[in-house]
């Protein structure tokens, strides 16, 4: 059966971005709710990413995780592919983060949510798929509360909020992207300690008005913690934001970490 347009009745618009537009959508037969993200075939051709869509397409199309963004079915017509995704009812985390009292979360909401990105990688590894763009505006939030890990390399961002810098951009990438190394799938594990530091202050530890301060913080892991932050939770970042990616701590320990355990 290939699914059409008019298996479903569209709602509102949730985002949009360079590649396309998501749209809130509702399948008729079953009353489900998804997100139905629109690609122009005109933009993907001109920006001659048709590979890359392909590739994205096969990869999430196998991925099945409860904190991996499904996605659920694609069709296309004549001038459009149509991505069926799964309906993330709060929408992206990076609003509710910069929403939070304080913009930052306490440690039982920050730890559920690091337990569920870490067994979202895990798996993600496992199939050997390496997500190397971890950060808050690639998360979105269940109506229950759980953590969705999307990946929006297609630029999707809902009129969310800008970061507060030009390089924020810079402020997730591990020392081997940043000095252009060859690089593991052990770039996510800096980038879940990067994550952990952000819910945790409600902004990134290297985050620097000029792009080359956030590159010479990086590189020389030039990080300092807030007062409030319990000790545990800087054990865990510790383990994380470490500069040789061998000796990062490992997304199963990070599961069992104490600061994880207690809180998740
Ligand atoms: O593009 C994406 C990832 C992606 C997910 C989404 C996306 C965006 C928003 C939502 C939402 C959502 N729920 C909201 C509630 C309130 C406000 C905003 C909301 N957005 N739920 N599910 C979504 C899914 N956009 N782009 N995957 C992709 C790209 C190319 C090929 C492919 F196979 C997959």
């Amino acid at each position: 059966y290939t699914w059409s347009l008019n298996d479903f009745s569209l709602g509102k618009r949730l985002g949009r971005g360079k590649f396309g537009i998501v749209f809130l959508a509702r399948e008729k037969r079953s009353g489900y709710l998804v997100a139905i993200k629109t690609i122009m075939k005109k933009e993907v051709v001109q920006n001659r990413v048709e590979r890359q869509v392909l590739r994205e397409i096969e990869i999430q199309s196998h991925l099945k995780h409860p904190n991996v963004l499904q996605l659920l079915a694609w069709f296309h017509d004549s001038h459009r592919i149509y991505l069926v995704l799964e309906y993330a009812g709060k929408g992206e985390l990076y609003p509710i983060l910069k929403d939070s009292p304080n913009g930052r979360f306490d440690d039982r909401t920050a730890a559920k949510y690091i337990y569920q990105v870490a067994d979202a990688l895990e798996y993600c590894h496992q199939n050997n798929v390496i997500h190397r763009d971890i950060k808050p505006e690639n998360l979105l939030l269940t109506i229950t509360g759980d953590v969705k890990l999307a990946d929006f390399g297609w630029s999707v961002h809902s009129p969310s909020m800008n970061r507060r810098t030009m390089c924020g951009t810079l402020d997730y990438l591990p020392p081997e992207m940043v000095e252009h190394k060859n690089y593991r799938h052990t770039v996510d594990n800096w980038c879940l300690g990067i994550l952990c530091y952000e819910f945790l202050h409600g902004y990134p530890p290297f985050e620097s008005k000029e792009c080359e301060e956030t590159y010479k913080r990086i590189t020389t892991r030039d990080i300092k913690f807030g007062d409030f932050i319990s000790l545990l939770a800087k054990d865990l970042i510790d383990k994380l934001i470490v500069l040789d990616c061998r000796k990062r701590l490992s997304l199963r320990e990070v599961m069992r970490h104490p600061w994880v355990v207690q809180y998740r």
